[in-house]
């Protein structure tokens, strides 16, 4: 069994779900089901035992049953490395999500330290055409993978950086105010640049020499502003030179908030806007296995993954490559495919669950693939 697993995960009026609970082994899940049943539904709430909105960034009270809407809880047994945390999170009508880990209150950020949880979604697939915005979070939600202390690092620049931008907006020109904020903004940005760097520079060692079947990508950060200073000494510089030109654009225009994410496909040299929309699948794939690789070597586990409609552009031959691989990771892998022939290649490799929706409320059971 993985040493990083849900071993149950119970929904309680949680979107489709009025009660759905999966007893779990630690091998891979195979999830499948029509259109509709609730499949994607289960990896969302997965995705919740990680920091942050979730696999659809979706607001806390969208995910409340409707129609009732009476606020929704997830909870789960999670075996990290050699314990076991019970986890619970959950909003009630009208207010923000809450978490308890180990029956005690903890924050979103604690999650981090339990689950490390990464995700393909099929929005993500024209992840490498659209704005900088998905690529910045895809990398983050790697990068959060290696140091979960990401997160915390994160909330305090979009803190530090929303009050600065509201002193733009409002033409603010207490100076003293500025540089309390810029010297907050820049001690949480050069960590997160410090992060995003270790964890490129870990990615790159990860795919190098790797035995898989899917392409390496080369990745690359680029600023839009020129280069991006990267102590927390050069970035004060940087914020305070630019308040002018800020309070003219109402938004703080330099910083690590501002970063895109660039990949090729290494052995053609393409980068991946160019390249095929298979292509560009794999190369998402790639990383997330590598990504997966390291974690296993440096943290002792691999991360949780949730693949919703993984096998949607890839031939047999890479479905099986891919099975293959996460097997070989052991990572607990959550899987969803419209039908159970889509995983027939794990066989007894992972355990399987078909998603029914009857009346408005979708229906979990076990099965077999084999
Ligand atoms: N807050 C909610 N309350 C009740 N039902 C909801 C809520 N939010 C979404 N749903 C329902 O959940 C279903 C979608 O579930 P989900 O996305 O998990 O489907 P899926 O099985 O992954 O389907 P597909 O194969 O089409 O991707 C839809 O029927 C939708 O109406």
């Amino acid at each position: 069994m993985s040493v990083l697993a849900l071993s149950e995960l119970t929904l309680s009026h949680f979107r489709s779900h009025r009660a759905g609970r999966l007893v779990l082994d630690g091998r891979p899940v195979a999830i499948h089901g029509p259109n509709g049943a609730g499949k994607t539904n289960i990896l969302e709430a997965v995705s919740l035992l990680s920091p942050g909105r979730g696999l659809r960034r979706a607001a806390a009270e969208e995910m409340a049953r409707r129609p009732e809407a009476l606020g929704w809880k997830i909870a789960a047994t999670i075996r990290s490395l050699w314990q076991v945390h019970e986890v619970e999170t959950w909003a009630e009508p009208g207010q923000s999500r809450q978490v308890r880990i180990d029956d005690k209150a903890a924050s979103q950020a604690a999650l981090g330290r339990i689950a490390r949880v990464l995700w393909l979604v099929p929005a993500m697939d024209r992840l490498w055409l659209e704005g900088a915005e998905g690529r910045r979070r895809f990398l983050d939600r790697m990068v959060l993978s290696f140091e979960p202390g990401h997160a915390e690092a994160a909330l305090a620049y979009e803190k530090a950086m929303r009050e600065r931008n509201r002193l733009l907006k409002e033409e603010a020109r207490d100076g003293a105010w500025y540089g309390a904020l810029e010297g907050q903004m820049a001690e949480a940005g050069a960590a997160i640049i410090a992060n995003r760097a270790a964890a490129l520079a870990r990615l790159a060692a990860a795919q190098e020499g790797a035995e898989t079947a899917f392409p390496a990508a080369t990745l690359t950060l680029s600023h839009p502003e020129g280069d991006l200073p990267e102590s927390a000494g050069e970035l004060t510089e940087a914020f305070a030179a630019g308040r002018r030109r800020d309070m003219a654009a109402g938004r703080t225009l330099v910083g690590p908030h501002r970063i895109d994410m660039g990949a090729t496909y290494a052995a053609k040299g393409v980068a991946a806007d160019q390249c095929s929309t298979g292509e560009q699948k794999a190369l998402l794939i790639s990383l997330i296995l590598a990504n997966a690789r390291a974690l296993a070597e440096d943290f002792g586990a691999p991360p949780i993954l949730l693949l919703d409609e993984v096998a949607a552009h890839l031939d047999a031959g890479r479905r099986a490559a891919l099975y293959d691989e996460i097997c070989a990771l052991g990572a607990q892998a959550f899987m969803t495919g419209t039908g159970a022939e889509l995983f027939e290649a794990l066989g007894d490799r992972a355990q399987a669950f078909e998603v029914h929706e009857t009346g408005g409320n979708s229906e979990i059971t076990e099965g077999r693939l084999a």
